[in-house]
């Protein structure tokens, strides 16, 4: 059976009526995002905090910025909390699946809605057209965002469709191991909502694995039919350099790796070599890439409702 592909645009005192008592947190990580956190924060409050309260918490896991990120997310209204303050006795990691699984301890939602913080085009219905399944269908764990990903030049203009690491890694690895899998169009949108009774079971990627990871943790336990997508329209981001898209690509296939019975022993660092030109050839460059996992947020001592 397809994954489920729903429409987007809700009515929002309908979805008001359908959240019912259930608690909303939405988060937003962000490393060095002081250029576009405060749009993003600012215009989730507005939509729906101020206007419509659909959600009841609105987090930035600010992780280990070095610019004005927490300053700006704070003016725009988030809570903000330093990921590497959150639960410090768990033992340092750094990336993007770290501020996620930090959240977890220090939130109370019942339904967790993530949204990236570098987003220069997008729309405030992300969070409702994400929350919409989850708060109609008990059936759904796991909703992931599909949209055009237009790929942007240093100017703006667009150049061509975005997403290389989903296209050349993600979905294939998908097309071999999960074809059930396989008509996820965004497995790596960083716009995904998850009920938390779910999220905290996993063991969490501490970097960029954290989506694929996810994905496939749910279907595991639940079946694919617990995952559906909902398409939002358009998304543009901040690009990265393909020497930073190498090691992304890397944490992706061991997080994948490791779900598919291969590579469970495998060590927690690997070593992506990368070369550019220099005066004397081709000259290497070595970058120490992250692959450890967090246990389940429900297994650690001191988390609310789990062990002690
Ligand atoms: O150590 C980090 C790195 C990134 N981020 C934030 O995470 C979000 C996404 O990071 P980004 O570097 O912009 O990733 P993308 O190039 O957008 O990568 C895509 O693919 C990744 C791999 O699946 C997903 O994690 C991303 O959400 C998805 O947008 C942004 O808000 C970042 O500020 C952190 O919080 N901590
Ligand atoms: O999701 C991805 O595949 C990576 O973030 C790369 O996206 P981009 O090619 O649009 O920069």
């Amino acid at each position: 059976m397809p994954v489920r592909t729903l429409a987007g645009g809700h009515d929002a005192q309908e979805l008001l009526a359908a959240k019912g008592d259930t608690v909303v947190t939405v988060v937003v990580p962000a490393r060095d995002e002081e250029a576009t956190v405060g749009d993003v924060v600012s215009g989730i409050r507005r939509a729906w905090v101020d206007r419509v309260p659909l959600v009841d918490e609105l987090v930035v896991l600010d992780s280990d910025s070095t610019d004005a990120t927490a300053a700006v997310a704070a003016a725009a209204g988030a809570t903000v909390h330093a990921a590497a303050d959150v639960r410090p006795d768990l033992g340092p990691a750094r990336g993007k699946g770290e501020a996620l699984w930090k959240s977890l301890h220090v939130t109370r939602g019942d339904v967790l809605v993530f949204v990236d913080a570098d987003l220069v085009e997008w729309d405030v219905g992300f969070v409702s057209g994400l929350l919409a399944p989850l708060l109609t269908d008990p059936t759904v764990a796991l909703v992931k965002a599909v949209y055009d990903r237009p790929l942007l030049d240093a100017a703006g203009h667009e150049a061509e469709t975005g997403g290389r690491v989903t296209e050349l890694v993600a979905r294939p690895l998908l097309a071999l191991h999960r074809p059930d899998l396989a008509g996820l169009v965004q497995p790596l949108a960083g716009e995904w909502a998850v009920r938390r009774s779910v999220f905290e079971r996993f063991s969490v990627p501490v970097g960029y694995g954290v989506e694929i990871a996810a994905v496939l943790d749910t279907a595991a336990a639940l079946g694919a039919d617990a995952v559906a997508q909902v398409d939002l329209g358009r998304r543009a981001h901040r690009h990265h350099r393909h020497d930073t898209l190498g090691p992304m690509a890397v944490q992706v296939l061991s997080a994948v790796e490791r779900r598919v019975g291969r590579a469970a022993e495998r060590p927690d660092t690997a070593v992506l070599v990368q070369y550019e030109r220099g005066p004397s050839g081709f000259e290497a460059r070595p970058r120490d890439v992250d692959l450890a996992e967090r246990p389940p947020a429900v297994s650690t001592p001191g988390y609310p409702g789990g062990a002690r």
